[in-house]
């Protein structure tokens, strides 16, 4: 079977938690998220957008594989009040360093700049990182179903509660979306793209909407960049998104998000 990129970014993740729990024992790090900063209400943010309009999570990402660099003018706290007065509802900040240009600090940074919930978006294998994001003052971290099988997902999504963050579940398929549904979370982000092929395609969300029950909170992320991606993906029956690029290639970012969320095609 051809290596995918969801098998170097395995690899190398493993190797990247090995070091970090050499150089950070997990003793220090759960000191360290035992005196973070309370956690901020992600799912319930997007959940009281949502009364009233929609929900968006907005992306601190400086690049990505699939795209290279994105973003050269990056300031992550900068970038976090941008998008806090243009409305967002949450942030989202890439963590990992090696495919997307991230870095843990980025979160803190980003957090320490706003008072919105900020969720940890890595790739996350071990609970370690998990901890990891506590002691960064996150308030939720991502599981990828792709990455994970079902005893995998159900012991992280555990941890990530035990230490009271939320948990966004993403798939991209119906087979991803039925595991999803067996774990406790509530908050299911279907992502458009194909992380191991890179193939975007807003149908993905058309396609599994109607299979999210009513009490799931729902994000289609990805490949979202103008009004009309965003009224389509609502039609579908979504009503949070969660976007990166569009926002980020955008010089005053606070504009792009007001202009966004205020655009009547979403009325
Ligand atoms: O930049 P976009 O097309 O708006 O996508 C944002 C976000 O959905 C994407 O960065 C993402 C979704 N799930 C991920 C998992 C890992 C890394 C990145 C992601």
């Amino acid at each position: 079977m051809t290596e995918t990129i969801l098998d170097r970014i395995k690899a190398q993740k493993l190797v990247e938690i090995a070091s970090d729990k050499a150089t950070m024992p997990l003793n220090l790090i759960e000191d360290a998220a035992r005196n973070a900063d309370e956690i901020r209400p992600f799912a319930e943010s997007l959940r009281r957008a949502q009364a009233t309009g929609y929900g968006l999570i907005a992306e601190i990402k400086k690049a990505s594989p699939s795209r290279g660099l994105i973003r050269s003018d990056f300031d992550p706290a900068g970038l976090a009040e941008a998008y806090e007065r243009g409305g967002a509802t949450c942030l989202s900040v890439l963590t990992d360093m090696s495919f997307f240009k991230g870095a843990k600090p980025y979160l803190t940074q980003a957090r320490g700049a706003s008072r919105l919930p900020v969720l940890r978006k890595d790739f996350i294998y071990d609970p370690y990182q998990i901890v990891e994001a506590r002691s960064l003052h996150a308030d939720a971290i991502l599981l990828i179903m792709a990455t994970l099988d079902d005893a995998q997902a159900a012991e992280l999504e555990a941890c990530a509660m035990e230490w009271g963050m939320d948990v966004l579940v993403e798939v991209h398929d119906r087979e991803e979306l039925d595991r999803a549904l067996k774990l406790r979370s509530r908050l299911i982000g279907v992502n458009n793209r194909d992380l191991r092929t890179f193939e975007t395609s807003l149908d993905v969300t058309r396609a599994l909407a109607q299979h999210v029950p009513d009490e799931c909170l729902l994000v289609s992320e990805s490949g979202l960049h103008a009004p009309e991606d965003l009224r389509a993906m609502a039609e579908a029956g979504a009503r949070s998104f969660l976007i990166g690029e569009a926002l980020m290639r955008e010089e005053n970012v606070e504009a792009a998000t007001a202009r966004i969320l205020a655009d009547p095609v979403l009325a």
